[in-house]
């Protein structure tokens, strides 16, 4: 499946580069500012077809000449039309200073605009280019704008959200609607900055397409284009055993839910058998609620061992409901030194806290064989700098992670982000809220073991994983609980 435009994203310092690459191809760039701030005011008119009165606020670089064209297209349009500029629009360069000169529209000072009932507001004041905290000015008009309830249109950005991080520089508005240019930004994607943009609309302004790929980042948003190749296909020839063996470890006798929700989610995610391992005190508590799914004590060191000599039993889940301690460590080692493919959650990330090196080192070898999904709690127990490290995205950190794991990382959240060792990554965006759910974690994990099960490998699995965990959310309904976002799990193909 081809990489669509809408899959493709580029940090804000890329999309420069692509700007700057189109200009030296010879590309008129004020004709794409034109076209900008065209397809901004085509939107506001959509979106508020009887606006009052519409108020463009420019900023000091080019997001503001997005906002200079705009107000003369509103001003053509028959619409009333109010100006304000950030700083002095004199000082205003190249094709933000020809727009600003084209534009009849009266502009006063920033802080002088005190919202008024029916303003529509299109913001242009900071874009691609916001490099530090907004000035007390923007964080004064964000409030004012907020406490009016005003409606906002961002272009490119809400103005205040980074769009390589998707973090707030000291204000940012809350738009309604934003329209970004060519592709979208991380920062559109990552929280908290997607909880600011509104519906995102990305306009094709006429920069060739091949500028953009030219620029690839690495960076896509999650779906089928990254892994369908490489999702495992039943057909008539279908056995078992060639579908793969997923072994889920289960906890003691009080904690057992946890690895049947995980050994559920696997088979439905097309293992062709899976097992909880259990420890004996369990077993009883584990057959009472298990049909399809299989048994095995396995409780000591030498247990796992003889359970490991059936090579066919390649892939684990380890961690919901495990348990935090040596065990786990000794568990974990052993699978690494067998070859053994390892979804690592919860309690199995938590195990090594104290030591994270000796994770790392156990699977440092070959292909990525490890899948890590922690929550951002597990995350940082893992990785304590890369958690603390103010000027790292998400997507950096994810990265990091990865590169240094040798594994694929999954960094849950709403916005959770896949990477590999070898730098590619995605970004979540089909999981819905009601996944925030005691369990929903297990299934996940669960699901990634299944495709690891049927071949898939580590980062192809995660990814695939995610995704179809956020496709079985939302098929489950707003009052989904981890039982029964298992029962629309959907191998999807
Ligand atoms: N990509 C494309 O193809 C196209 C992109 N287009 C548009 O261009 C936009 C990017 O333009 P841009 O690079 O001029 O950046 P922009 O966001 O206007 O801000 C830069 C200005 O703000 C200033 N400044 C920054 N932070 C500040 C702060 N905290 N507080 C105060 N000042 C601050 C900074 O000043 P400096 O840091 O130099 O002091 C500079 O003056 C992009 O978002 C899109 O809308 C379209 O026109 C068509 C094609
Ligand atoms: N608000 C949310 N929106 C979308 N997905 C969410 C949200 N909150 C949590 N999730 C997803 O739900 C799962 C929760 O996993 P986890 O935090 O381990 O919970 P648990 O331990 O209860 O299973 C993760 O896949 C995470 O990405
Ligand atoms: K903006």
């Amino acid at each position: 499946m081809a990489k669509g435009r809408d899959n493709w994203l580029l940090t804000p310092s890329a999309m420069g580069e692509v700007d700057a690459a189109a200009a030296a191809s010879g590309i008129d760039s004020f004709g794409l500012m034109e076209k900008a701030g065209q397809a901004v005011t085509a939107a506001v008119l959509k979106l508020f077809p009887g606006g009052e009165r519409f108020v463009v606020l420019c900023g000091p670089g080019n997001n503001g000449g997005d906002g200079y064209v705009a107000a003369r297209a509103l001003q053509e349009s028959g619409a009333a039309v109010a100006l304000y500029h950030l700083g002095d629009p004199s000082k205003l360069k190249g094709d933000a200073a020809t727009a600003r000169s084209r534009c009849p529209v009266p502009a006063e000072a920033l802080e002088t605009y005190f919202p008024m009932r029916g303003d529509v507001i299109v913001d242009a004041i900071f874009g691609a280019g916001l490099a530090r905290s907004v000035p007390p000015v923007v964080v004064d008009i964000v409030r004012r704008v907020d406490e009016a309830g005003a409606p906002v249109v961002a272009v490119d950005l809400p103005s205040g959200i980074d769009g390589r991080t998707g973090t707030v520089m000291g204000a940012a508005f809350k738009a309604r609607h934003t329209v970004t240019f060519m592709t979208r930004k991380p920062g559109h994607l990552l929280l908290p900055g997607r909880l600011h943009c509104g519906s995102v609309e990305t306009v094709d302004i006429g920069i060739p397409f091949r500028l953009v790929e030219a620029k690839d980042v690495h960076l896509f948003v999650n779906g089928p284009q990254e892994w369908l190749a490489a999702l495992p296909t039943t057909d008539a020839t279908a056995h078992k055993f060639r579908r793969g063996h997923l072994t889920v470890f289960s906890g003691p006798a009080t904690a057992t839910g946890a690895a049947r929700l995980a050994a559920a989610a696997g088979l439905r995610a097309g293992a062709g058998l899976v097992t909880v391992a259990t420890p004996p005190d369990a077993i009883a508590a584990n057959a009472a609620h298990l049909t399809a799914v299989m048994l095995k004590a396995v409780e000591t060191g030498n247990d796992l061992d003889d359970y490991l000599r059936d090579e066919r039993r390649t892939a684990f889940v380890l961690g919901p409901g495990f348990g935090v301690g040596p065990k786990a460590r000794a568990f974990v080692t052993a699978l690494a030194a067998t070859g053994r493919h390892l979804v690592l959650d919860a309690d199995g990330i938590t195990a090594f806290a104290e030591d994270p090196q000796a994770l790392f080192s156990a699977f440092a070898d070959g292909a990525p064989r490890l899948v890590l999904t922690p929550h951002e709690g597990e995350f940082a127990r893992l990785f304590p700098d890369l958690a603390d490290d103010p000027a790292l995205s998400k997507v950096d950190r994810a990265r990091q992670a990865a590169a240094r794991a040798n594994a694929a990382v999954v960094y849950k959240g709403a916005d959770s982000v896949i990477a590999a060792p070898d730098g590619r990554a995605v970004i979540n965006e089909n999981a819905p809220a009601s996944l925030a759910t005691a369990g929903s974690g297990d299934v996940l994990a669960g699901i990634v073991g299944g495709l690891l099960a049927q071949g898939m490998p580590a980062f192809e699995a995660a990814a695939a994983g995610v995704w179809l965990h956020g496709e079985a959310a939302s098929k489950a309904g707003a009052s989904l609980t981890a039982e029964t976002l298992i029962n629309h799990i959907d191998r999807w193909h």
